[in-house]
């Protein structure tokens, strides 16, 4: 029937090398020839045919789409048939046009958790301190507020964060609202709320705004059934917490969001992230944080966790510059739209004795939280990242040692300010 319809040149293509996976010439071509085709079959013969007019928008979508090699601008998004609530038929066109030398305006959600404040104050130098909003639900500190501009923003509510979108031409966006791993367990309604339908609001401003979008997604993206020890960056991912769950759900949204609307989608898996001078958010990787405090404090630390608990880790630094390494990647260099970066692995046995290096006196003791315990054991032990290295050059700085030294300096340091005033 099809062929009946196919102007006469064509007729004689090979419509059976779609289903020949070997060769991956011939399926590309074949991907973009059939929509193609379907978009050349006069309307008033899709009206009456039900399976090509279903076929049509698809078609229009597939050839414009970012996979195919072009701008996803190039054809009005009606043609891609129902759009999200928020996105308007011509969305594509609303998009702010900037190269790369133009100067970027950033939004930062979520901003006063572990990652937020440290994230503002990299960028800041980067593209200076007015250019770059802090924002959260919660009041700032002192020293937060003063230190750039910042503003309240409650992800769930859509037209508050269109307005600040909107009102302050924002060009990037990285969102980092959520609630982690344990957090979420104790308050599973809070965090689908926050981590799923947040990220819809989040989702429809930047694809409707023309946004770089980064979202974090996290070794909790993976569960038991995941290869652990590598983890790669595609395998099974079922994970058992509503956090994974709802970063599974971030990765593929963005991605759809990637190939549907053309959204700037950029996201990094993150390994459980180590800082001096914020605290960690309720995850089950905080005991990593937490010793360098307690051992400087009180020479004492109570782990959470099994003392052979391997989890991936990574010092801040490493994590924030990765952070704006992806987002500055040429385009043509990013082969997929969510990596796994990894810097070192350990377990709580192994960073006490690197401690202990420093602070022979330490003692620590294990009182294991059998919720945190069962996350952990469904986590990666070791993320594989060489997609990272290989197309945009990810290299971290911090393994264990220098971790160690650059933690126990902050602490000794503040502890030393702390007991002169
Ligand atoms: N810290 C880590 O080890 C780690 C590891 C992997 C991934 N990540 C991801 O990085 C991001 C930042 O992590 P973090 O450690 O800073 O988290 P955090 O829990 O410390 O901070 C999250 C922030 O989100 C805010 N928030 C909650 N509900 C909100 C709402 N309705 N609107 C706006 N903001 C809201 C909270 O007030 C909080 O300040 C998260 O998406 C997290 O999943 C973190
Ligand atoms: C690993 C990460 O996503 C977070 N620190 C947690 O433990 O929940």
């Amino acid at each position: 029937m099809l062929s009946l319809l196919v102007p006469r040149p064509w007729r004689s293509y090979n419509f059976a090398s779609v289903s020949h996976v070997g060769n991956q010439d011939e399926m590309s071509r074949s991907r973009s020839f059939l929509p193609y085709l379907l978009t050349l079959v006069p309307r008033r013969v899709t009206e009456s045919m039900p399976v090509v007019r279903m076929l049509r928008p698809v078609a229009c979508w597939m050839l414009q789409s970012p996979a195919c090699g072009c701008r996803a601008s190039v054809l009005p998004s009606r043609l891609l048939g129902t759009s999200p609530r928020q996105i308007p038929m011509d969305a594509n066109f609303h998009s702010t046009s900037f190269s790369e030398a133009d100067q970027q305006r950033v939004l930062i959600t979520g901003g006063l958790g572990q990652l937020g404040v440290g994230l503002a104050s990299f960028l800041r130098k980067r593209f200076g301190k007015d250019n770059v909003i802090l924002s959260d639900i919660r009041k700032p500190p002192e020293h937060v507020f003063l230190s750039g501009p910042f503003i309240y923003s409650d992800i769930l509510d859509y037209k508050n964060l269109r307005e600040i979108v909107v009102n302050n031409r924002i060009t990037w966006l990285f969102h980092y609202s959520a609630l982690l791993s344990a957090v979420g367990e104790a308050n599973v309604s809070l965090a689908r709320a926050v981590n799923i339908t947040g990220l819809h609001n989040v989702l429809d401003v930047a694809a409707e705004h023309g946004l770089r979008l980064f979202v974090p997604s996290t070794i909790g993206a993976f569960g038991p059934t995941s290869p652990r020890n590598p983890t790669p960056d595609l395998c099974i991912q079922r994970p058992r917490t509503i956090y994974g769950v709802s970063k599974v759900h971030a990765e593929l949204m963005g991605e759809y969001y990637y190939y549907r609307y053309g959204l700037d989608f950029r996201c990094l898996r993150y390994p459980g992230i180590i800082s001096a001078d914020s605290q960690p958010g309720g995850g089950t990787t905080d005991y990593a944080v937490q010793i360098f405090h307690e051992a400087v404090k009180n020479g004492r630390f109570e782990c959470n966790l099994r003392p052979d608990t391997r989890l991936p880790m990574m010092y801040i630094h490493d994590c924030l510059r990765a952070t704006l390494e992806v987002m500055e990647a040429p385009a043509e260099s990013l082969s997929m739209r969510t990596y796994n970066i990894s810097a070192m692995s350990f377990t709580p046995a192994e960073l006490a004795q690197e401690v202990l290096k420093h602070i022979p006196e330490l003692q620590v003791t294990y009182n294991v939280d059998p919720v945190r315990q069962a996350i952990a054991d469904s986590w990666p032990m070791n993320f594989d990242d060489s997609n990272a290295r290989k197309d945009w050059g990810w290299k971290h700085d911090f393994d264990l040692p220098e971790l160690v030294t650059t933690m126990l300096n902050f602490h000794g340091s503040e502890s030393r300010v702390a007991q002169a005033n």
